[in-house]
């Protein structure tokens, strides 16, 4: 009799001819290898990706494989997951990955995850507004938070897919149908907005930008961006130009990136670091860590809409407060109506998708 494991090692020497570059992938039938190796046994959580094949979801997949807080990474797409899952498990760093491909395996990259990470869906090109991505994007949103509702209902939703005004509705709306609803849990991901901003004062007052924090309220499509120059930490003056300058640049950091790739896309490399930096934040918050504060499109009560982006303190169960506006200045307190309007209706438009 030969021992048990000289004839694992041989299966899985033939199914690495069969199956030479997919170990990791959803259906393997050799030895899971990255499974099975020891894991500096690190506690952490269970992160997936959804959408990890794309321009976002690649970097993303990279940065998340590098936080110590992430002990499982399970990486999800329709096309090009097992080579995107091959490519990020050979990083010498503690989280086992998984891929999975294509619909019938979505249970199963969902299957006791504690964070959900969504970048799948179709970027803009030039000429196009971010609701124009609407009719593709709804489908896929609904048809993956149903996977979330059924197979992690208790995880951490972090939504990048556009526009994020109508599809963080359309996730609160599906997880309304399946009975899972908690709005703590649901957090559209409006990181990339503050990260412009604090870039683009920087530049203005000369300082580095990791000094600086600027709140970005209300939601994540043009005159919805709302940045609250007059909260700037530390605080700061600005001249009537200079306001008018950065609020337009802010509200239009998007189109700005999307006319410079010229149709191949919108923003990928920044917005994967700051997707990651915010779901570090709610990892942070997930451990029991204190004062874990970003802005984020929430259900709120903060405004009479029923979602509205602005600081929140995340924590154990998600986004345990919502922080409101504080005071505005006239200028913010002029955009703040024109971002209700837009706002209002994008919402409305992500509600009706699933109600009607
Ligand atoms: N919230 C933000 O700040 C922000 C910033 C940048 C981009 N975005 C949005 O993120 C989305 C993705 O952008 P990208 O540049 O990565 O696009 P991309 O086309 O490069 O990648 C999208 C990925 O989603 C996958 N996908 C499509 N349908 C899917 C499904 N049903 N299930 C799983 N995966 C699916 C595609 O196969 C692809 O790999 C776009 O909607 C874009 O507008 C949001
Ligand atoms: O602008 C886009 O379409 C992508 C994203 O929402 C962004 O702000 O970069």
């Amino acid at each position: 009799m030969q021992p048990s494991s000289d004839v694992n090692r041989r299966i899985a020497r033939l199914a690495a001819h069969l199956h030479p570059s997919n170990p990791q992938m959803e259906g393997y039938f050799g030895l899971r290898r990255a499974n099975c190796r020891a894991k500096g046994g690190a506690p952490g959580f269970k992160v997936a990706i959804l959408g990890a094949a794309g321009g976002i979801g690649q970097p993303l997949a990279l940065l998340m494989k590098m936080n110590p807080l992430v002990s499982v990474l399970h990486l999800y797409d329709v096309v090009n997951a097992p080579g995107v899952t091959a490519d990020v498990s050979h990083m010498d760093t503690g989280a086992v990955v998984r891929g999975f491909l294509g619909q019938p395996q979505l249970e199963n990259a969902l299957t006791g995850m504690d964070l959900v990470i969504i970048p799948a869906g179709v970027p803009r090109k030039p000429g196009m507004t971010r609701d124009d991505l609407f009719n593709i994007n709804a489908g896929i949103v609904r048809t993956l938070c149903e996977g979330i509702a059924k197979c992690c209902p208790n995880a951490i939703v972090n939504l990048i897919s556009n526009p994020v005004n109508s599809t963080v509705p359309i996730a609160a709306e599906v997880f309304k149908k399946a009975g899972t609803f908690d709005p703590k849990k649901l957090l559209g991901v409006t990181t990339l907005d503050v990260v412009r901003a604090n870039t683009f004062v920087a530049e203005v007052l000369g300082v580095d930008p990791r000094e600086v924090n600027v709140p970005v309220v209300g939601g994540h499509a043009g005159v919805t961006i709302l940045p609250l120059l007059s909260q700037v930490n530390p605080s700061s003056s600005f001249t009537p130009d200079e306001v008018k300058y950065l609020t337009d640049r802010i509200q239009n950091g998007g189109t700005e990136v999307v006319e410079a790739k010229a149709g191949t896309g919108s923003a990928t490399l920044s917005m994967a670091y700051a997707a990651a930096k915010f779901a570090d934040a709610c990892l942070r918050g997930l451990k029991g860590d204190a004062g874990i504060i970003e802005c984020s499109f929430v259900t709120s009560a903060v405004t009479e809409l029923p979602f509205f982006a602005t600081k929140v303190r995340l924590g154990r169960i998600g986004a345990e407060e919502i922080f409101p506006l504080g005071p505005l200045n006239e200028f913010e307190r002029i955009g703040l109506e024109k971002a209700k309007k837009e706002l209002a209706e994008s919402i409305q438009k992500g509600i009706n998708f699933i109600r009607k």
